[in-house]
């Protein structure tokens, strides 16, 4: 236990000596550290004054800094008022420019680039300059202030130093970040400067180029102007000459024209005489025409004989023509056949003996030689009758086979066809003399006592007639504004077709009907009202045949009763109106009643016979001949 408090004694006696150790130690350390801060406490006072010193110099470079950033801010206010008035004085250039358009614009342009190049070359330097001192004045300060935190770091306390080296870097790097700051604005400022020179050279370039363009344009339009001065002065001179010239014609022409007025009215004066007088002598034409017909006769027959060529002699019997001096009309023989059977013309002999004669007398006899052309001149004054005002019929009567439709209705040359033609041309003459006719047609035939339209509705649909100045019976046949001959021909040829016929034993197509082609012929009066001046009836009868010849039966029979009973009413009309009975039997058959207002009166009715020279035809053209010879022959009472 004594060994175990023995150590532990020990053990206490050595760390207590050990404690005492680094206790003396410690004291030591204490005094030595004591000493040190007293020595640095006596260094403070000097370091502050250092210190204050340093401020006192940061201060002054502050300030300095200060007023180097006004100097820079009056410098900018004053290249700001410069520029200004550059630009304001460059805005007067261009104004002088513009309106003098001078060679002087370049030169002074050059002249203000310059001023303006040297003025901020000037404002450069003087900045580099100023910049220059500034990073000089900074570095100085920089290697003073290095100099002394150097000396401070040597001589005062890491922490103090530290600190003070903190607090100037922080005042460098302010300074420093100023400085950027300065320098960003210098360089921005030099940037404006540099995109202001841009600017204003582009600027320059194009005013250049404008007023350049501008010039040219100008020059240009001056020049085209000139020539066209220059053309203008001459086209003035030639007009000067040419009103001149046209002076001295005008006066010409004035008197030519006083003296063709002089002539026109005179010439005036003298048409209004001659169309009096063609009034007066047309009036007097009618007349005159109107006493020929009439001495002619209102009723006149004449006779065609048909043309039999191919047909040998034998088979013909005799018939002659000649002129009767007496009465200006002309007289036919008709010589009766050998062996002649006036009731049976199928027994005909074909011999040239004649035995019997027949004599007849007509206003004009056709022989088989005759044209169409021939035939028309006779009657073409017939039509002129009709276009003075008068009602005028014409009819073709005959056999069946004896040509009475090759007479009327023969295309091209028949009475039908040449009689249009005829009229045409004449009213176009009237037309001239300021008579304005219009022509409207029918063209219808009887068949029995059937009234049918031969116009076909594939050719014309017809007109509705002005005024109902026509018969009722034959109101709704179609109307027609007749104009042209190709128009006739065409209407012609139609009808044919529409026609009834039937197989006789004298003709393959034998016409069963009267056709009736009738022409009205009107003038509009100054009440714009439509007048009938006259009707023109161009009439195709139906073959006449004796029942005791023809042997026909049925239907044929039927037809040829109703044939043959208006035929003869048309004769009983005629010689009515011949004898002016005091009643004319229109009533007793169609055709008749149709053509009332064309027969009688002051109108003109001409008929055809037409008869046919061949033995076997004999009976019938005796028959045909005797019927017209009772119509021409008739006593007037
Ligand atoms: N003058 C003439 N010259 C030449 N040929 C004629 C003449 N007259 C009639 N013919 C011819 O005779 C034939 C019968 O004539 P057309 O048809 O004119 O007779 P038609 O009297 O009208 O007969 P129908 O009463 O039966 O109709 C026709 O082929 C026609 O061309």
């Amino acid at each position: 236990m004594a060994s175990i408090i023995q150590t532990v004694t020990t053990n206490t006696k050595m760390q207590m000596d050990d404690i005492s150790k680094l206790k003396n130690d410690k004291m030591n350390d204490l005094s030595n550290l004591n000493s040190e801060i007293w020595k640095i406490q006596t260094k403070i006072p000097d370091i502050e004054l250092k210190l204050e010193k340093l401020n006192l110099k940061l201060s002054n470079v502050k300030s300095n800094f200060q007023i180097l950033e006004c100097k820079i801010k009056n410098l900018s206010f004053i290249k700001t008022d410069k520029l200004n008035s550059i630009n304001k004085s460059f805005e007067t250039f261009k104004k002088n420019l513009n309106t003098s358009f001078d060679e002087k614009v370049t030169k002074l342009a050059q002249f203000y680039d310059e001023k303006v190049t040297n003025i901020i070359n000037e404002k450069n330097d003087k900045f580099k300059k100023i910049e220059d001192e500034l990073l000089k004045e900074i570095e100085t300060l920089q290697s003073s202030i290095n100099d002394y935190s150097d000396k401070i770091l040597n001589e005062s306390k890491e922490t103090i130093k530290s600190d003070i080296k903190l607090e100037i870097s922080k005042s460098i790097e302010k300074h420093k970040e100023n400085m950027i700051k300065m320098n960003d604005n210098i360089l921005s400022f030099n940037n404006d400067i540099v995109k202001l020179e841009k600017n204003i050279e582009d600027l320059n370039v194009k005013y250049n180029t404008e007023t350049k363009t501008k010039l040219q344009d100008v020059e240009k339009a001056l020049e085209s102007l000139n020539s066209d001065i220059q053309n203008l002065q001459d086209e003035e001179i030639e007009l000067n000459y040419k009103l001149s010239t046209l002076n001295d014609s005008k006066e010409e022409e004035c008197n030519k024209l006083l003296k063709l007025q002089e002539e026109t009215r005179q010439l005036s004066k003298e048409t209004i005489s001659y169309n009096l007088m063609i009034k007066e002598e047309e009036q007097y034409r009618r007349f005159l025409h109107n006493q020929l017909q009439e001495m002619k006769g209102n009723i006149r027959v004449f006779c065609r004989i048909k043309p039999e060529k191919n047909i040998d002699n034998t088979f013909k019997h005799e018939i002659q023509s000649m002129m009767e001096t007496s009465d200006l009309k002309e007289s036919l023989v008709i010589s009766e056949p050998e062996n002649h059977n006036p009731n049976n013309r199928l027994t005909a002999s074909p011999t040239k003996k004649t035995n019997k004669q027949f004599s007849f007398s007509f206003d004009k006899i056709f022989d088989e030689s005759s044209t169409n052309g021939e035939i028309f001149e006779e009657i073409s004054q017939l039509v002129q009758s009709s276009l003075d005002g008068f009602n005028v019929c014409i009819f073709t009567y005959g056999q069946t086979g004896s040509g009475k439709t090759y007479t009327m209705s023969n295309l091209n040359d028949g009475l039908i066809p040449r009689s249009m033609k005829l009229m045409f041309e004449r009213i176009k003459i009237l037309k001239s003399l300021n008579k304005d006719y219009q022509l409207y047609g029918q063209f219808f035939e009887i068949y029995g006592e059937k009234i049918n339209d031969l116009i076909d509705d594939s050719i014309n649909k017809g007109i509705e007639f002005p005024n109902k100045l026509f018969d009722s019976e034959i109101n709704n046949i179609k109307m027609i504004k007749l104009e042209s001959t190709n128009q006739i021909d065409e209407l012609l040829e139609h009808s044919t077709s529409k026609r009834s016929t039937a197989f006789t034993m004298a003709n393959d197509a034998s016409s069963r009907s009267h056709s009736i082609f009738r022409v009205y012929i009107t003038t509009i009066n100054e009440n714009n009202e439509t007048l009938l001046i006259g009707t023109l009836n161009l009439v195709d009868l139906a073959g006449s045949e004796r029942l005791s010849q023809s042997q026909v039966t049925g239907i044929r029979l039927k037809e040829t009763l109703a044939i043959n009973k208006s035929l003869s009413s048309l004769g009983d009309v005629i010689l009515n109106l011949k004898s002016k009975s005091s009643h004319i039997p229109y009533r007793n058959s169609k055709l008749t009643y149709i053509l009332k207002d064309s027969l009688g009166g002051d109108s003109k009715t001409l008929m055809f016979v037409n008869i046919s020279c061949l033995n076997s035809h004999f009976n019938e053209s005796l028959s045909s001949l005797r019927f017209a010879s009772k119509v021409n022959n008739t006593v007037l009472k």
